[in-house]
């Protein structure tokens, strides 16, 4: 999945909310999304989950099927927990929900209203019908907001489980919840520019090579926009060193594909 020079703005005349955002997305794929208030970190979550067009610029390749969990979840509607998954299976062509709200250990919600639940509740209903019809694009917008302990712990795995068939993780977050998977990627909006960016630990010197390798990638690498011909190089170097020298490759523009230790 691809976004190309995409700009926003809710009306025209208005300030875009989102600037020349480049990015490429690829299957497997877990991003963590940062930003202040306000920064457009819900437009751009709009923006990939295909409730919101961009005003220029593209979005191409998105996966057929995709999950989106909006950080309010519309709890007003008059149903149980249970029919409105009932509901949501039968609009996605009878996908089980059931296994996830297990996971989500959602049995004592199932017959209680929806206007009737906690923020937290509601975003775990809003979490079972974005993952029940196995999306390849699963979109969360703050989910850790509210959730009980117990479910805090399960999404990244439930993350990791969603990336390892393929599929595509995007979820915004102020709390580091999915700091601990292995190969996160890290956005940030700031001023309607989508950047990405390695862990505040890459940053020291200290880091080890499993906290390095939590931080592999960026997006918009000079090579890749000016169409010129790229190559990939393999390197080997001290585990002690690799931080260091992924900072220093990225101040010269240059993009880490990939990070394995060995031996
Ligand atoms: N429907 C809308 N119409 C007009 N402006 C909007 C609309 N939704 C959001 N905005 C504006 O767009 C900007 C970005 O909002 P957005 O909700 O995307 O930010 P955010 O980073 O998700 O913020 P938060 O963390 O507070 O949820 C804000 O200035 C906001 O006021």
């Amino acid at each position: 999945m691809r976004l190309s020079q995409v700009s926003f703005r809710y009306r025209r005349r208005e300030r875009f909310v989102i600037q020349h955002a480049d990015a490429h997305l690829a299957p497997g794929d877990v991003i963590e999304l940062a930003g202040v208030n306000g920064a457009g970190k819900s437009t751009l979550l709009r923006l990939l989950a295909g409730l919101a067009a961009p005003t220029k610029g593209t979005i191409t390749g998105r996966p057929d099927v995709v999950g989106f969990a909006p950080d309010r979840f519309p709890a007003d509607q008059p149903f149980t927990v249970t029919a409105y998954l009932r509901h949501m299976s039968r609009v996605r062509g009878g996908a089980r929900w059931e296994p996830w709200a297990e996971r989500l250990t959602m049995d004592h919600l199932l017959a209680v209203p929806l206007g009737e639940l906690s923020k937290g509740s509601a975003h775990k209903v809003g979490l079972v019908q974005a993952l029940m019809a196995e999306p390849g694009l699963l979109i969360m917008d703050e989910p850790f907001a509210g959730l009980d302990t117990d479910t805090r712990e399960s999404l990244p795995s439930i993350a990791a489980d969603v990336a390892a068939r393929g599929g595509i993780v995007i979820a915004s977050d102020h709390q580091g919840g999915l700091r601990a998977l292995p190969g996160l990627r890290h956005w940030t909006v700031v001023d309607g520019h989508l950047k990405e960016s390695t862990t505040t630990v890459l940053q020291e010197s200290t880091a080890t090579v499993a906290e390095a390798v939590t931080a592999p990638e960026t997006v918009t690498a000079p090579v890749e926009k000016s169409g010129a011909p790229v190559a990939t190089v393999a390197v080997t170097l001290p585990a002690a060193d690799v931080a260091r020298f992924l900072t220093r490759m990225r101040d010269e523009g240059y993009q880490a594909r990939e990070i394995e230790e060995t031996g």
